[in-house]
């Protein structure tokens, strides 16, 4: 047996977001997104499902709170529907959506759990991306409207703030390949989201300074490490390519005011560039606080002019998968915050790490024995990660809750809690009391 103790002021948490569990999706004064879009257009998601009630959180809050509490998590991430608060984008304030945010946090409080905010979890008002999303510009003013009717609210109540989740996502994912929502299929406009939505970004974090928020802002990339196939030169440019995309295309922005050279260049071959305007690179440099990661995989990767704009394609080593297709590969963590270094040893939160692993009930228990095995080697890496002296300050699972896993709809669970989604009962895994046990100890046990 081996003992890894954490350091004391680790925090520990979960995460989620607002499309995935809250529902209620014509409630309280809730305008339409492009998710509800998106999930009503034919084929883009799994059986047509949407996140009309998902899991209902909107209205059963308190008691996922309760299950916060039993699981002993001090921090909870969530996000807040932007279309809850300005339903067409960038009109009228709606009351009714801020109230329920304000009595769901001072609920997190009373329960001892800090919140953790994200802006922008992808539930874009629709009327703005009908007026060209976030490659127009009004998309931008309005996030920045929208991020400072949310700091004004929320100041003194929430301390730790992320403007975007996975920037790569929300540009590349659902612009370029066209697999999440609003589903276009083009470089250019993939490259005219990332960049509205970088500005977007380095003005809210300006207004976050001017107004005299409190605690600490940043934003939360995902990651794609990938190491290659073989060791031509060929091969790891491909690496390279997919690392950078994930990461470096917006934290070189934000950390040295410049995109990367080399990706900017490959990009141009391919006939997109990227519409920077004066004054752009500086307010996107506007210094952050911290960085929000999200990991859950790697990849062993090749130069394949076939495989897309990037022409990188991931090879299938037959390793260990979860149900959704993605290697459990711990080591990549570790060397991804090797990697970060490069922009110097900032205060780091793995905002999301967990396993798809669609155990469902038997006998009234989820035996998720692989998720349990996940969290075990990425835990032990965590705490490599800090014992080399990198400033990785806390840890957010990802999910509290079986959720709505976008275009996989309710297929693929990632909870510590399952979700019944016809009745909405929800009933702790097994990797939910190893988790708490994990946290009360502030140790991780990993059996030799
Ligand atoms: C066939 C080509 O495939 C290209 C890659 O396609 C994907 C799809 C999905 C993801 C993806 C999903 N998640 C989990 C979410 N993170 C935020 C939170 O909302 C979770 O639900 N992270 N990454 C990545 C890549």
């Amino acid at each position: 047996m081996t003992i890894f103790q954490f350091p004391q002021d680790f925090r520990w948490g979960t995460a989620t977001a607002s499309y995935q569990i809250e529902g209620a999706a014509q409630e309280g004064g809730r305008g339409v997104s492009i998710w509800d879009t998106f999930a009503r257009t034919p084929g883009k998601v799994f059986n047509g499902d949407n996140g009309d009630v998902a899991c209902d959180s909107y209205h059963r809050y308190e008691e996922d709170i309760a299950l916060m509490k039993k699981l002993g998590i001090n921090t909870y991430r969530f996000s807040i529907a932007w279309p809850r608060i300005i339903p067409d984008g960038d009109g009228e304030i709606n009351r009714e959506g801020l109230d329920f945010y304000h009595r769901f946090v001072d609920a997190l409080l009373d329960a001892g759990i800090e919140p953790f905010l994200t802006l922008y979890h992808w539930d874009l008002p629709q009327t703005l991306e009908d007026d060209g999303g976030w490659g127009n510009r009004r998309t931008v003013d309005a996030f920045v409207k929208y991020a400072e009717v949310i700091f004004k609210e929320f100041s003194g109540k929430i301390n730790f703030w992320l403007t975007f989740n996975e920037p790569w996502c929300i540009a590349f994912l659902s612009n370029m390949l066209g697999i999440h929502a609003p589903g276009n299929k083009d470089v250019q406009t993939a490259i005219n989201v990332a960049h509205g939505l970088l500005v977007a970004h380095g003005k809210a974090v300006q207004s976050f300074r001017r107004m005299g928020i409190t605690g600490q802002i940043g934003i939360a990339p995902n990651v794609c490490w990938a190491e290659p196939y073989s060791k031509s030169a060929e091969d790891q440019a491909a690496c390279d390519r997919s690392i950078a995309l994930n990461t470096d295309w917006f934290l070189d922005p934000i950390y040295k005011g410049s995109y990367p050279q080399f990706l900017v260049d490959w990009f141009a071959e391919a006939g997109a560039t990227v519409p920077i305007q004066d004054g752009d690179m500086e307010i996107i440099s506007e210094p952050i606080d911290l960085l929000g990661i999200n990991y859950y995989t790697m990849g062993i990767n090749r130069h394949n002019p076939e495989a897309g704009v990037l022409q990188s394609e991931e090879m299938n080593m037959g390793l260990i998968k979860t149900d959704i297709g993605w290697p459990v590969e711990s080591r990549g963590l570790y060397e991804f915050m090797h990697y970060l270094q490069k922009y110097g040893n900032v205060d780091v939160y793995i905002t999301e790490n967990g396993a798809c692993i669609n155990d469902d009930l038997e006998n009234g228990k989820i035996n998720d024995d692989r998720r349990i095995s996940y969290y075990e080697q990425h835990l032990a890496q965590i705490h490599r990660i800090i014992n080399d002296g990198i400033n990785l300050k806390g840890y957010m699972a990802w999910s509290l809750m079986d959720n709505y896993e976008w275009a996989e709809g309710y297929r693929m669970r990632f909870g510590l809690v399952h979700v019944d989604f016809r009745s909405l009962v929800r009933t702790p895994k097994e990797s939910f009391y190893w988790y708490q046990n994990v946290i009360k100890n502030n140790w991780l046990e990993i059996r030799n």
